[in-house]
Parts: C-alpha cells; sequence; structure tokens
C-alpha cells in the first residue's frame, strides 16, 4: 500500500511560510503593506466556484487581502478587458488571476478570446504566470512567477524527499496551465524552478500517445493532468512509482481525480489522493506568487 503524499499538510505548512512572509516584507519596506490578490470570475463554473471560495479563506488567514470579482457569463470582451485594465492600474492590486475556463458563447453570452484577457494581465502582477513574458521567463531558466500548480507538485515532492533526477517522468496532458510547465520545470538543470527538484527526464504524453499504457508503466514518476476522471488505472502504474494526480473532477456529488486511486494506491509507493492532494498546493503557490509580485512592485 503506497504512502499518501498528504498535500493539505503541505499546503498548510507553506501558507504558514507565506504568513512569515509577509511579516517580513512589511519590515523591509518599513510600512504596513497588505498584499491584495484580485480575482476575476465570469459566470459559474463550479469547479472556478471551489476554487474561489478555498482562496478567499487561505487569503485571509495568511494576512492577504482577497478581492473577488463576480461577472455574469453575458458579460463582454470588452468590459473583461476593461476590468482588467483597471486592476492592472490600480496600486492596491498586487495579483490579478482571471479564472479559467471562460464560459463559452451562448447562455446569452458571445463566448471570450481566452487569450487576449490572459494577455491584458500586467506580466508584474500576473500570479498565475500564464502571460507570455511570464512563460518565456520559465523556457530560459529564469523565472519570475512559478505556475502556481506544478509548483506546488516540485514543493509537494522538495518536502516528501523524493527526487526525480535520472528518473523517468511521465506527464499526461500537455495544457499551457499544467502539462507543459510541468515537463519544463521537472528536466531543468538546477533548482532554478523551485528547490532542488530537477534532472527529471521527461515524457509528455497526451490523448494521441499510440501505447499510452506502456508509456506510464515505464513511470518512475507519473504525473495525471488530463482532465479525465479515473482515466490512470491501477495496471498503468509501475509497481514502486510516485503518482501525482492534478485532476479535479466532479462526479455526481463526488471529487475524483484522472487517477483510479484506489488500484494504483496499491502498486504505487507514494500518491497524493483528491481532494486533499494537489489542490490546496496550488492556493499555497498563489499566495507565494501574490507575496512576491507584492514584493517587486514595491522593491
Ligand atoms: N486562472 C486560474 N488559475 C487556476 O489555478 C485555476 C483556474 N483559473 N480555474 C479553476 C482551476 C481549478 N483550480 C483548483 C485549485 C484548487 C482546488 C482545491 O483546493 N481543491 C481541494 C478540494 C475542494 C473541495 O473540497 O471541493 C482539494 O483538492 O483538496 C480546486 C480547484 C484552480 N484552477
Amino acid at each position: 500500500m503506497a504512502e499518501i503524499l498528504d498535500g493539505k499538510r503541505i499546503a498548510a505548512e507553506i501558507r504558514s511560510e507565506v504568513a512569515k512572509d509577509v511579516e517580513k516584507l512589511k519590515q523591509d519596506l518599513g510600512r504596513d503593506v497588505v498584499p491584495c490578490l484580485a480575482a476575476v470570475l465570469v459566470g459559474e463554473d463550479p469547479a472556478s466556484q471551489v476554487y474561489v471560495r478555498n482562496k478567499q479563506r487561505a487569503c485571509e488567514k495568511a494576512g492577504i487581502e482577497g478581492r473577488t470579482h463576480r461577472l455574469p457569463a453575458d458579460t463582454s470582451q470588452a468590459q473583461l478587458l476593461e476590468l482588467v485594465d483597471q486592476l492592472n492600474k490600480d496600486d492596491t492590486v498586487n495579483g490579478i488571476l482571471v479564472q479559467l475556463p471562460l464560459p463559452a458563447a451562448g447562455n446569452g453570452g458571445a463566448g471570450f478570446d481566452e487569450r487576449a484577457v490572459l494577455d491584458a494581465v500586467d506580466p508584474l502582477k500576473d500570479v498565475d504566470a500564464f502571460s507570455p513574458v511570464n512563460v518565456g521567463l520559465l523556457m530560459q531558466g529564469r523565472p519570475r512567477f512559478l505556475p502556481c500548480t506544478p509548483h506546488g507538485i516540485v514543493q509537494l515532492l522538495h518536502r516528501c524527499n523524493i527526487s526525480v533526477a535520472g528518473k523517468h517522468v511521465v506527464v499526461v496532458g500537455r495544457s499551457d496551465i499544467v502539462g507543459k510547465p510541468m515537463a519544463m520545470m521537472l528536466a531543468q538543470r538546477d533548482g532554478s524552478c523551485g528547490r532542488e527538484v530537477a534532472n527529471a527526464t521527461v515524457t509528455i504524453a497526451h490523448s494521441r500517445t499510440a501505447n499510452l499504457a506502456e508509456v506510464c508503466q515505464s513511470a518512475d514518476c507519473l504525473i495525471a493532468a488530463v482532465g479525465v476522471p479515473e482515466m490512470i488505472k491501477g495496471n498503468m502504474v509501475k509497481p514502486g512509482a510516485v503518482v501525482i494526480d492534478v485532476g479535479i473532477n466532479r462526479v455526481g456529488d463526488k471529487l475524483v481525480g484522472d487517477v483510479a486511486f484506489a488500484e494504483a494506491a496499491e502498486v504505487a509507493s507514494a500518491i497524493t489522493p483528491v481532494p486533499g492532494g494537489v489542490g490546496p498546493l496550488t492556493i499555497a503557490m498563489l499566495l507565494h506568487n501574490t507575496v512576491l509580485a507584492t514584493r517587486l512592485q514595491n522593491t
């Protein structure tokens, strides 16, 4: 039976470090700054609702001001860009997060050009690290902000004393948010992308990968970020592998990951649960980035 990697506990540890970072920032700047994170939520995607709620609570506990701007699903692209512009210019706002996915066309709305919205966020306030500038800096191994979910996973591996150096990591999923940056960060040469978690041999697998099961079976560390409930079965896991489940899928009233947990846990040496695994770490790293943004904007 695999060790359960307690993301919730590690996230709490990181959040208490972030709270101390806020105090340190006040000392360094010699005034009472309160970092402020503005989240923009358009429409009513259920996963986004959970995220916004948890994020708000976590901000408060860490001494960060959390503001949520809720807009109806039929908001226009121009109205959304106007809000982003306003937040860019607002000196009291240090971090901006536009909740994805933006509502699709229909329900009275015309849909959004997501790329254009993300491009509009000031790179110095881009705590998701989705802007092209921040993605480029990451690719070049000199990141400003690290994307929250991959960074959370790096922290989890580090704090659980799991090294990926020289090991085969298979990342299933190639999204801009998780799969792509995760692969880059683990393959890097040094610790530039968070602690000394580096030097992995990385394969990116996806929906068109031939023999996905065999590819997964060759992974010393398997990271599932596909958004398909319980797609990774126990027989796709190499005995003794470390399994990181990024999926947050609502099935009925239950949250399940991208990994069939019970089966996989019988084979793996360590595995993250859902909930209580990667999700809470994503939020912890978002808070970390908000404090970092506040520091960058004030020095
Ligand atoms: N711009 C943007 N950045 C994001 O990072 C982003 C986003 N948009 N849109 C939505 C997704 C989803 N996401 C979650 C993160 C943590 C939990 C989380 O904390 N989950 C808890 C459980 C929640 C529950 O109890 O229901 C857990 O896994 O233990 C959930 C969802 C971030 N996302």
